[in-house]
């Protein structure tokens, strides 16, 4: 077998699940139940099998099961290409997430080397109307899938930027106090913006390379407060450091470079910032570009991406969630759904799983659906 998707997944105290196994094969699942059954749940287990924290963004911590907070081990046998992996994750109460593959301690980057997941969540609803911040992340998120080191890149930059912050609310004026931590900011913000750059035109190649129901997304990425120019690369990020620290210490706090960039979408069509789209567009919009972030995956990595799609039929249309099956099912990504009832995509072929919690203490029963 080839491709990419989980075969097993086992949650042991895991947020509301005290137990939960899941056997699956290469085809989308729709995950149903009720209101906090724990759909979401087993979603942000599956994006536990890449790197970083996960589709809610959480501590370790927060994923324990409460009240017992016991810590939480997830277990994946993971279909990776051409090899089958076991990947265990846990986390020790208090502690932070540990990583093994097939037995080896590893480090949670090394999940990037075998794994691809993406994902669409309610919260993402709001990703054009609200700050910068949300869609640099989202960014972010997609650079890593491309460049399993760009998240180590982000965490340098970050470093070293709270330093240089620490050194500018204090109010030091000496430069070479300031040098040293430039010249890393510098270096991992190249780095940063060459990832985000590489992403983005990747994505765009991948939206115009297929035929899709969904609306192609331009895409620009900006600078500091929307601007179209600013510093690029190492040297003139240094030097915008270096000729922003008058203006930097009279703010407190580091105004130029990659932490200030931000992702700009429009409706090409329309040619209708994405911003002022209806919600169903910007929903659209946002299914444009995961799918496309798989496509582009499935070529830069061999295999498209587990898909984790929260919620997604909500503000879709019949129709776009028809094409939006097909797409998936072209595609050949595992697909995880989730809807509280089975109807929206067992009309469309997917396989069904019912998932209700069983008892007091938590166990959850995982069933699948004959359509
Ligand atoms: N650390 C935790 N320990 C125990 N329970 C938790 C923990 N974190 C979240 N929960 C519980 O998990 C449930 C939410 O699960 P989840 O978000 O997966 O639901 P869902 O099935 O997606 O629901 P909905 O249809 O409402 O979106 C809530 O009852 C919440 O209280």
């Amino acid at each position: 077998m080839t491709g990419l998707y989980l075969r097993e997944l086992t949650l042991s105290h895991f947020r509301s699940h005290r137990r939960a196994v899941l056997s699956l094969d290469a085809r989308p699942i729709a995950i149903f139940g009720r209101n906090g059954a724990g759909k979401t749940n087993i979603l942000e287990a599956v994006s536990l099998m890449s790197p970083g924290r996960g589709l809610r963004g959480a501590s370790a911590e927060d994923m324990a099961r409460r009240p017992e907070s016991v810590g939480w081990k997830l277990t994946g046998v993971l279909q990776s290409l051409h090899q089958v992996h076991e990947v265990e994750t846990w986390a020790e109460p208090g502690g932070s997430r540990n990583v093994t593959i097939d037995g080896k301690t590893a480090a949670q980057v090394a999940l990037g080397r075998i794994s691809r997941v993406t994902w669409l969540v309610p919260v993402m609803d709001r990703l054009w109307m609200e700050g910068a911040d949300g869609r640099r992340k989202f960014l972010d998120r997609m650079a890593m899938s491309f460049e399993p080191g760009h998240g180590e890149a982000v965490l340098t930059y970050e470093k070293a930027m709270r330093d240089r912050n620490r050194l500018l609310k204090d109010g030091h004026r000496d430069a070479h106090w300031y040098g040293a931590l430039e010249a890393q900011m510098a270096k991992a913000g190249a780095a940063i913006q060459e990832n985000r750059r590489r992403t983005v035109a990747l994505i765009v190649g991948a939206q115009m390379s297929a035929q899709t129901a969904f609306p192609a997304a331009e895409l620009q990425l900006l600078h500091a407060e929307g601007a179209e120019t600013g510093p690029e690369g190492e040297a003139e990020l240094a030097e915008a450091y270096a000729e922003s620290r008058p203006r930097d210490l009279m703010a407190g706090r580091t105004l130029v470079g990659p932490h200030r960039a931000d992702l700009a979408a429009t409706y090409a069509e329309k040619a209708m910032p994405a911003r002022e789209c209806s919600t169903g567009e910007q929903k659209a919009l946002l299914v444009s570009l995961i799918l496309a972030h798989g496509r582009a995956l499935a070529q830069d990595f061999g295999a498209p991406p587990m898909l984790l799609l929260d919620e997604v039929s909500a503000h879709l249309d019949a129709d776009r969630r028809a094409a939006l099956y097909d797409e998936i099912v072209a595609l050949g990504a595992q697909a995880f759904l989730t809807g509280t009832g089975p109807e929206l995509f067992t009309e469309l072929g997917a396989r069904a799983m019912h998932i209700e919690v069983r008892d007091e203490a938590g166990q959850s029963l995982i069933q699948e659906v004959a359509p």
